[in-house]
């Protein structure tokens, strides 16, 4: 009877099991929430919002963190906050870092399909479906960001520091000297000091004609071709058609910008005359084709021209708007360094309160809301969800940047808030730590970003004082904190706003006036002959 007894509990543990596999197996998977879409097609239409970030920050407030939407097609996991990013696009890099059709080099266009031309969302999300059937997050992508980082890691970015003080200096005299153009001036900045640390080209004055003229293109827009481009399209086109004629008629003429600068270094390299550069480096380096170094030095300017001069635009904004931070800045450049020199990188540990200034930009500005998008390379489970292989992934660090309770008064423009602690008690996150991105893919040319931000920052100012622009009778013209309608490059067009690939994807300022006024410092601004241009 025991033993019958015995069997029978073995009999209905087993079966207990059975069951229980057998109904997880049956049950479907759970996705995460998101909001209710149409029968069959979906929801992932909602997301096609000219202002998305901020549509993504409203709905993560009924649904969480971790919002699904999906379409016949493919799957999308939008993350809004910094703890879902950094536990799936950080502790679990290794299968959230792959990105719809773009290694470094396809993304800025040197791969051989349109789909890996841009980093514009809809279209990935388009050529997702395409892309789905590749993989890219391999050995490509390895070499190329462990080049990257050889060259831009913190250490090493340090020795670039003459050429971005330099640049600064020539930026500013350029500035003062044609204040109506301080847009240009300081687009120009960031565009020539990549050009010096990319192929050390300095001055354009020693170039032969065609290599100049390459250089031309890409000092006065990265992708020039891009408006010449889209005056030819028919407005009738539908938007998607115009959008792959633009991208397929970009590239003629840039990718002769492109590899003509890094022919230059090879032949100044095989002369025995080449300066250090990213691109010697690459070549003395080896390890991968020419074709990847032609585009890998391109990278540099498509990821960080744009980037790092809307940034600067965006901190001319916060100081019309915010004039007492700026009046506080200079008191402190002006009590820590003296009125004898001007401000230096050596400087950097004694000026805290300019320190916040450029996380607060950082954090208030967002050049890219949704940092770019990821791709998941396994099915995976989060939080009781399950998330299937393929489905592309959005951080939406812009939700972070918003967070109340981290940032209280989130639009705001406020450097002190970084020494104040929050209701739990501990300091704002800096925002260095989101800004630009989460995970294995996180921006390489942070760094650098950072000390260009950190030189002409602080070097502006120490020699300028912006205000607002005035009207016909004298009043103050107030600019809008609000950006140029994301992905709007026929508005941008319209407008004739800047034009370029980064753009095409970026958070920008509106077009807005201000005056200037050159501050006694500005004496101190050192004048070279051999990059002063005229
Ligand atoms: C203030 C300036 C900049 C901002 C705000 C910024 C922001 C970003 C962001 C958010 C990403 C996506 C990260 C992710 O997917 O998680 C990114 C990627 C990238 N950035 Fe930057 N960036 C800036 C400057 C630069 C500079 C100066 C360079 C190069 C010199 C650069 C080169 C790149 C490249 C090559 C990628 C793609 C990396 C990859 O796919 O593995 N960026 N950046």
């Amino acid at each position: 009877m025991a033993l019958l007894l015995h069997e029978y509990a073995i009999f209905l543990v087993l079966g207990a099991m059975a069951i229980t596999i057998l109904h997880s197996l049956m049950k479907p998977k759970c996705r995460p929430p998101g909001p209710p879409g149409i029968p069959v097609l979906g929801n992932l239409h909602k997301l096609k919002n000219d202002f998305r970030y901020r549509y993504i920050k409203d709905i993560s407030k009924t649904y969480g963190d971790v919002t699904f939407f999906y379409n016949p097609a493919m799957s999308v996991l939008v993350l809004s906050s910094y703890r879902s990013m950094q536990d799936l696009l950080g502790n679990r890099g290794s299968i959230y870092s792959d990105r719809p059709g773009s290694s470094i080099v396809e993304m800025s266009g040197g791969g051989n399909t349109l789909k890996s031309a841009t980093p514009n969302f809809y279209l990935l999300i388009r050529m997702g479906i395409k892309s789905l059937l590749s993989e890219t997050f391999g050995p490509t992508w390895k070499l190329e960001r462990k080049l990257f980082h050889q060259h831009m890691n913190k250490g090493a970015v340090a020795q670039y520091w003459p050429i971005v003080e330099q640049e600064a200096h020539r930026c500013l005299r350029s500035l003062h000297r044609d204040p109506d153009n301080w847009r240009d001036a300081l687009r120009l900045n960031t565009v020539r000091v990549i050009l010096g640390i990319t192929y050390d080209i300095r001055d354009t004055e020693a170039l032969d004609d065609e290599l100049r003229a390459a250089i031309s293109l890409i000092l006065l827009d990265t992708y020039g071709s891009i408006q010449r481009t889209v005056k030819s399209i028919p407005r009738w086109v539908p938007w998607l058609g115009s959008e792959i004629k633009l991208l397929a008629a970009w590239g003629k003429e840039d990718r002769v910008a492109i590899s003509k600068p890094f022919n230059y270094v090879k032949s100044q390299k095989n002369a025995g005359t080449a300066k250090p550069s990213f691109a010697l480096n690459l070549l003395e380096e080896g390890g991968t084709d020419e074709r990847t170094m032609t585009w890998l030095s391109a990278s540099m300017y498509a990821g960080g021209a744009d980037t790092t001069s809307t940034m600067l635009h965006a901190f001319v904004l916060a100081m019309l708007l915010y004039p007492e931070v700026q009046r506080k800045a200079q008191d402190e450049i002006e009590r820590v360094v003296g009125s004898d020199r001007l401000p230096g990188m050596h400087d950097r540990d004694s000026l805290p309160y300019v320190e916040n200034l450029i996380k607060e930009l950082v954090r208030w500005w967002l050049v890219s809301p949704v940092a770019l998008v990821h791709r998941l390379t396994e099915d995976d489970e989060y939080k009781g969800y399950f998330i299937p292989k393929g489905t592309v992934v959005i951080p939406c660090i812009w939700c972070i940047s918003r967070d109340e309770e981290m940032y209280p008064d989130p639009e705001a423009f406020r450097p002190e808030r970084f020494d104040e602690p929050n209701a739990d008690g501990h300091f704002p996150l800096d925002p260095h730590q989101f800004s630009f991105g989460i995970g294995r893919r996180i921006c390489p040319g942070q760094d650098f970003a950072d000390m260009v931000l950190f030189a002409n920052i602080t070097l502006l100012l120490a020699t300028t004082t912006f205000s607002k622009a005035l009207d016909s009778q004298g009043n103050e013209i107030t600019p809008t904190r609000d950006p140029t309608p994301p992905y709007g490059w026929e508005r941008r067009f319209l407008d004739n706003q800047p034009l370029s690939l980064t753009l095409l994807a970026s958070r920008i300022p509106c077009l807005f006036n201000c005056r200037i006024k050159v501050r006694p410092a500005a004496a101190l601004l050192t004048i070279d002959n051999q990059t002063d241009e005229e």
